[in-house]
């Protein structure tokens, strides 16, 4: 059967692409230019990135999209999938590889609708408790954002932590899909994360806002590399 654009550039197993999953926008890198952390930390071993352009001082607009279409060239050259973050038309503008949205973000659409339109490219879906993971599988996500892990300052409106332990209920509970940990993720922390089951680890400050982003995601990919 023909494959899509989309579907041919994904041909790879996700579980691979979730290893070490930077997710990052401007107000992330500290003043410095984005293109160039997300460059030094694939070159780090970050396996996958999510363009989330949100927080105090966020760009917008024209400059939103131009941004996301840097990060999107350095992704292609490198040959890892460039996912967007809650913003749609933005992820079909640049024709991105995906979407992840939240559970807040899908009370806002037609399930089965969201499912259809990014037939073909990969769809996260975040989820806090196994209850919210089993409906995330049946709205058709690709993989799961589990979290938060620990405490975390990036995101002011996150959900109380949750910890390693709710991945190890979502395993225990039957929930089988490829699944990353988020929030307040550290080298040290990751440990546990991926011992709960999870398939690899989604972090913002611990790369994005490292003095070194490219020994940062190193730490990172440690663990895969043995
Ligand atoms: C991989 C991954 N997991 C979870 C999230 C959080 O998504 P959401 O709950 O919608 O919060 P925002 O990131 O939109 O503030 C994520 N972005 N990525
Ligand atoms: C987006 C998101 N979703 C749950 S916690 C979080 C923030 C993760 O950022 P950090 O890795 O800096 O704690
Ligand atoms: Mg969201």
């Amino acid at each position: 059967m023909t494959k899509t654009a989309a579907e041919a550039r994904y041909t790879g197993n996700l579980r691979e692409m979730l290893k070490v999953y930077l997710v990052m926008g401007s107000p992330n890198c500290g003043g410095r230019d984005p293109a160039a952390v997300l460059q030094a930390a694939i070159e780090g071993g970050v396996t996958l990135f999510q363009f989330r352009e949100k927080g105090p001082g966020a760009l917008q607009g024209q400059e939103r999209t131009e941004l996301g279409n840097r990060l999107l060239g350095v992704c292609r050259q490198a040959g890892i999938p460039f996912i967007v973050n809650d913003d749609l038309r933005l992820a079909e503008e640049l024709e991105a590889d995906g979407i992840h949205v939240g559970q807040e973000d899908l009370a806002q659409w037609d399930r089965e609708g969201l499912r259809q339109r990014f037939k073909g490219r990969i769809l996260g879906i975040s989820a806090h408790d196994p209850a919210e993971a089993r409906e995330a599988v049946r709205c058709g996500a690709d993989y799961l954002g589990a979290g938060p892990m620990y405490a975390t300052a990036t995101k002011p409106d996150a959900r109380a932590v949750q910890g390693p332990g709710m991945i190890a209920a979502m395993r225990a509970g039957g929930i089988s899909l490829p699944l990353v940990g988020i929030g307040g993720i550290t080298p040290e922390g990751a440990a546990s994360v991926l011992a709960a089951g999870a398939d690899g680890v989604a972090v913002i400050s611990a790369i994005s806002g490292a003095d070194d982003p490219r020994e940062a995601a190193r730490r990172f990919s440690r663990p895969f590399r043995r």
